[in-house]
């Protein structure tokens, strides 16, 4: 099917439907597969577990779901602080209780069924909390505990859910804007001069400083009916348009819905939108919002607010029964208290609903992820417009959880740019045959999760519902110049403030050399003495479940890194101010003495460092052999951010005779290098000392 024809509604969530089932399954096959076939020690190096835990405390959390908090215990911490782990908020969890000799290999379903689920709240340094799943507080755990990270079900729930209703809508149900977003009908049209129009009218604009592109963005999204994308590339200031918007929207009376896929964005949003004295309101867990999104936050204001303290009575009760079943001996008289809880527990809830209600009523913008969009609080509430931040990186499943009921959307993102990570994107979709159902919907062949709801929409409708932040902020000149003729039609423009900053030019004394005043260098490595290393840690048994993936490392070329960074710091650079980056896991575990050395330096992957900048980047390619095997670095869009992270330096260290061979785009990025870029070629004997 050609992405410009009008797409059938019930198919399109059908397929969705069968894509996330196989993510879905694909997530939790590589949890249990991990699970099962590494000690919780291992998997807590790799950042997947924390062992050695005890529960320190038990209270009633939100929702009057019951909170564990889980300290290390005494016996093995002389410090009292947590190991070095990855789990972070939100992150789903089962607790359970640890086997002895922690060597020992679990199946997840023998986990599951002796623990407990959850959802961590809180991590600090020395105690973690996990809000347990309903109907798990009866669990209780003897002794030494561990926790382990699973696949986060819920949120493919509330998609598939979403998808569930669009599928079942009948077409007399699709409102014009669900019509345009299928390409059902087109877009109505948006008068040619913005400038001028009376839809538009002459804007007094709140901060005077934006440049014309963001103008025109704004503009251009306020006079669209049913939908827009903000196209903004890296640096050009997108959520600095964003909070114009808002603030132009406010002032003609439109109520918002404002999300993004993850906390990080809507807060980031939140923080810019509070010094205008706006009424705000932030849905979700406080938990996992920053604190100085805090006084926004809904459950904080439940608190503050005279309806909240009959909450506040309800909870305290609930904590004194939580409390008193310690001290009963009899079952009896322990089955009594939480039948007691749950009514407590349900006269919590209704409450809480009531004093949401009218909170969420009265306010004319309000912020949440996707994900949270979806949650009761929201549940026939009406918004003018929903504003999707980082809508490139959102899953089209989780952009349609607020925008089920939305009249108009604008969209913000940059699908040139990494989209959402996908686990399962090599598996085709199979019809939808659960239990032989010969009524099923026909699936949409070529459909992936990959493609975005911005994706899609460009193709569907085409440039004309797009308009594109031109000015970057970030950027010297000439770090930008390749993304910018590459990708983006040679249409950036480096700010005045940015096009010449140099190393050399920081605040703070840093010497002027040949590695400060250099925007971009180029190592280059070919000649075959930097081979990679395949990393798959277990070759004779591939289904195990690498800790590292199918990862791959360079030595030689991580040693290079190191001297390079060392160059940089001798020279007055502060670590904080220089970041590597690289595709591969594994190659980041080889640097992993850098930050020993440099504690301030950051280590990490292109994919996690999208949306992050620093003064000076390196970048390893890793990829060195002589069959021209690229990988990862095949794609474009991880090699855009990859490049375009750097305010004023960029260093990309690697093999340009086999990078070359990866692609056409590859090959003209290190025939650029070659011909811009201060070109080095390592000196073996300095790399071997190394
Ligand atoms: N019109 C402007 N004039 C001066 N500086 C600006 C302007 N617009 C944005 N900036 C600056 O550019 C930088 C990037 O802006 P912002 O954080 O809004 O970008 P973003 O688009 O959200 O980030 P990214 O481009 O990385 O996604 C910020 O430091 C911001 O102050």
């Amino acid at each position: 099917m050609s992405p410009k024809e009008p797409i059938d509604v019930p198919s399109f969530a059908a397929t969705q439907l069968a894509l996330l089932d196989q993510e879905l399954q694909s997530e939790i096959q590589e949890t249990s597969s991990l699970i099962s076939n590494h000690s919780p020690t291992g998997l807590q190096r790799a950042g997947l577990a924390i062992t050695n835990l005890t529960i320190s405390s038990q209270r009633t959390g939100l929702g009057g779901k019951t909170v564990l908090e889980l300290s290390p215990d005494s016996a093995t911490s002389s410090t009292g602080e947590l190991p070095e782990h990855g789990i972070r908020t939100g992150d789903i969890v089962l607790v359970a209780e640890q086997p002895a000799g922690s060597a020992k290999k679990r199946e997840v379903k023998e986990l599951e069924r002796k623990g407990a689920r959850g959802v961590v709240t809180k991590v600090q340094r020395a105690a973690v909390n996990v809000a347990l799943d309903e109907g798990k507080d009866e669990v209780v755990f003897a002794g030494r505990v561990w926790m382990v990270k699973l696949a986060d079900e819920v949120t493919y729930r509330r998609m598939n859910q979403t998808m569930e209703k669009l599928q079942k809508m009948g077409e007399a149900e699709y409102s014009s804007f669900i019509r345009v977003l299928f390409g059902l009908s087109s877009p109505s049209p948006v008068p040619q001069n913005l400038t001028t129009s009376d839809e538009v009218g002459n804007i007094e604009w709140i901060d005077p400083t934006l440049n014309d592109s963001q103008k025109d963005a704004i503009r251009f999204a306020l006079a669209s009916r049913e939908v827009a994308l903000i196209h903004g590339p890296p640096g050009t200031g997108k959520t600095h348009t964003l909070i114009e918007l808002i603030l132009q929207m406010i002032k003609r009376e439109q109520r918002i819905l404002v999300c993004g896929p993850s906390n990080i964005s809507v807060d980031n949003i939140v923080e810019r939108l509070s010094p205008h004295k706006i009424p705000i309101l932030r849905l979700g867990h406080p938990a996992r919002l920053l604190p100085s999104v805090l006084n926004h936050s809904l459950d904080v204001l439940t608190q503050t607010s005279e309806a909240g303290a009959i909450v506040k009575d309800v909870r305290a009760e609930m904590d004194a029964k939580q409390a008193s079943i310690k001290k009963t001996k009899s079952g009896k008289e322990r089955k009594a208290i939480y039948t007691d809880l749950k009514e407590l527990r349900k006269e919590y809830r209704e409450r809480e609903r009531r004093c949401v209600s009218n909170l969420v009523g009265g306010s004319k913008v309000v912020l949440a992820t996707l994900h949270g969009a979806g949650g009761f609080q929201l549940r026939n509430e009406q918004f003018d417009v929903v504003i999707i931040d980082e809508a490139s990186q959102a899953l089209e499943a989780q952009c349609w959880v607020p925008l089920l009921s939305a009249k108009k959307v604008v969209c913000a993102g940059d699908h040139l740019q990494l989209p959402p990570t996908i686990k399962s994107l090599n598996s085709k979709v199979k019809a939808k045959s659960k239990g032989g159902d010969d009524n099923a919907l026909p699936v949409i062949r070529g459909m992936t999760l990959e493609t975005t709801l911005f994706d899609r929409l460009l193709a569907l409708h085409g440039p004309s519902i797009k308009r594109m932040l031109t000015t970057q902020y970030r950027m010297h000149e000439k770090i930008m110049r390749f993304p910018s003729d590459e990708l983006y039609d040679s249409e950036l423009i480096a700010a005045d403030a940015v096009k010449a900053r140099l190393l050399k030019d920081l605040e703070y004394d840093v010497e002027n050399n040949e590695d400060t005043t250099e925007p971009v260098i180029f190592i280059d490595t070919q000649g075959g003495d930097f081979p990679e290393r395949n990393e798959d840690d277990d070759k004779e048994n591939p289904k195990k479940g690498s800790l590292h993936g199918e990862s791959k490392s360079n030595e030689m070329e991580a040693a290079l890194v190191r001297l390079h960074v060392k160059q940089l710091v001798e020279a007055g650079v502060r670590p904080e101010d220089i970041a590597v980056v690289t595709p591969y896991n594994a190659q980041l575990a080889a640097l992993a003495s850098l930050k020993e050395k440099f504690p301030g330096i950051e280590l990490g992957s292109v994919d996690g460092f999208q949306g992050r900048e620093k003064e000076a980047v390196i970048v390893s390619l890793v990829r060195s052999n002589p069959d021209g095997e690229v990988g990862f670095l095949g794609e474009k869009r991880r090699l855009n951010v990859a490049m375009t992270r750097p305010k004023r330096s960029l260093t990309v260290i690697g093999d340009s005779e086999t990078v070359k061979r990866g692609s056409k785009f590859l090959k003209k990025w290190m025939e650029f290098l070659e011909e811009n870029a201060d070109l080095r070629y390592p000196d073996i004997a300095e790399v071997n000392r190394e």
